[in-house]
Parts: C-alpha cells; structure tokens; sequence
C-alpha cells in the first residue's frame, strides 16, 4: 500500500481568489504532520478538504488508498475532527452531548465516551451543562469528541487556542499521548514550538503553495 494519506495537486479557490495551488503532501500511518502559516493562508481549508467538508477544485485526496469523493465516499471512515472550536449544545453536559454524537454512528456506547473523557482529564460524571463550562474545557470536550470512536487518523486545527498554561501543557500531552498510540495526526497552531516539539514532518503554507519546513524556513517561525 502506497502512503496512508495523500493529497494529490490539489487546488482551491473561493470566487476569484486562489487559496490552495496544485498542493501535494503525503503521511505515512503514525506520522505526526504540522501545518503553519499566517492567518487566513489556508490551514482550516486544507484541513476541511481532508475531511471532505469542502471539495477541492482539483486534484485528489486518498484516505488510506480511497479516494474521497469516488462511490459516494464524501468522507474518510475512522477520522476524528477538532476544526474551528467545535460546536456543542450548551444546556446539557459533556457526557451527554458525546452521547448525542456517538448515537448518530452508534458505534460505541457509555464505555467508550466515558473513557474519552476520562483520556483528556474530563470528568464524565461532572453534571455543569458546557455553556458553564471553561474554554479549555470545550476545548477537552472537542478532544475527547474526535478520540472517543478509536479514530486513527486526527485532524486537529488549533487544538492550542486561547488556552491557559496549565490547560495548554495537558492538550500537548494529550496530542503525545496520541503519538504514543501510533495514531496519524494532522495538526496546526500558531506557535511553531508547539508544532517543531511534536511533529514529525511540518509544512508551511504561503502564497498558495505548501512547501515542506527546512531549518532557514523554521528560522523565520522559531520564537513565535
Ligand atoms: N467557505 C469559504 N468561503 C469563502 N472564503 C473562504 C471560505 N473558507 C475559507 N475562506 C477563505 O480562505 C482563506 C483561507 O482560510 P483558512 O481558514 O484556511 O485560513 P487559516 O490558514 O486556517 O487561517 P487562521 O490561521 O486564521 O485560522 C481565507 O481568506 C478565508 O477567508
């Protein structure tokens, strides 16, 4: 089998303007890959056409040697998503808006979310409905979300935003707990510290194009 994922010349544009051109990148299964960039270069758009929320213009994405978009296959099986700060319903608890989501597949049950949770340092017992909840811990929430159905693939956009120092330190070992696993993370954040001490390949994106991080190129990024 060739790479686990692939991204092949992929572009995309939004009415006139080009976002991503002729894009390629490749991730061998286990791999940790970093995305950075400046506001607005295209990170969460690269990221979506991974998931299959947005459709590239051209070009191919292949997930685990399937093409997405091919058969009806919108969608890669078995990959947990932390993009823009998820969404939850704020009236009811952590556990029971992972129970809401996890009925939808119906893939795993009580077990399987109260081990998420359990994962990223959430107590599932807790009854504080999320509109009460901190930040960080929708930030957790969102996590255990994207872990809770045993994902092996994870495409976490920012997971770091916003997050206090304490909060920040349990989301990265959160994300090398994930390493550990062998999952194959795709991951993004502002501070390239963060991307450099837990990626194992990083990636800039500028002018459209994605153009894999050399140390001259790290140079302009270290210290943010
Ligand atoms: N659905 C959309 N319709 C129109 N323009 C869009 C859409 N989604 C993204 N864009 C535009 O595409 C560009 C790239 O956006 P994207 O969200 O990927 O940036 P980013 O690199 O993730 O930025 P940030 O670091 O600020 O999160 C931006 O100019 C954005 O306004």
């Amino acid at each position: 089998m060739g790479s686990y994922i692939e991204v092949k010349n992929v572009s995309k544009s939004f009415g006139h303007r080009p976002v991503l051109q002729n894009v390629s990148l490749t991730a061998d299964r286990g791999k940790t890959v970093g995305l950075v960039g400046e506001n607005g270069s295209g990170k969460s758009v690269l990221f979506k056409i991974l998931c299959g929320f947005e459709k590239p213009d051209k070009g191919s994405v292949f997930v685990r040697g399937e093409a997405l978009g091919k058969n009806g296959r919108d969608f890669p099986d078995n990959m947990g998503v932390f993009i823009n700060a998820p969404g939850f319903i704020g009236i009811y608890s952590g556990f029971q808006n992972l129970k809401f989501l996890a009925d939808i597949q119906r893939k795993i049950g009580e077990k399987e979310i109260r081990d998420a949770m359990n994962k990223v340092g959430l107590d599932p017992d807790n009854k504080v409905k999320v509109d009460h909840y901190s930040l960080g811990m929708k930030q957790k929430l969102g996590l255990a979300q994207a872990i809770m159905e045993g994902q092996d693939i994870l495409v976490l956009d920012e997971p770091f935003n916003a997050l206090d120092y304490k909060t920040y330190e349990d989301v990265k070992s959160i994300i090398r707990m994930l390493k550990a696993e062998e999952k194959t993370i795709f991951l993004t954040s502002h501070h390239y510290k963060d991307i450099e001490q837990l990626c194992d390949e990083v990636y800039l994106i500028e002018d459209c194009r994605l153009i894999p991080v050399t140390e001259e190129i790290a140079a302009r990024y270290l210290g943010s």
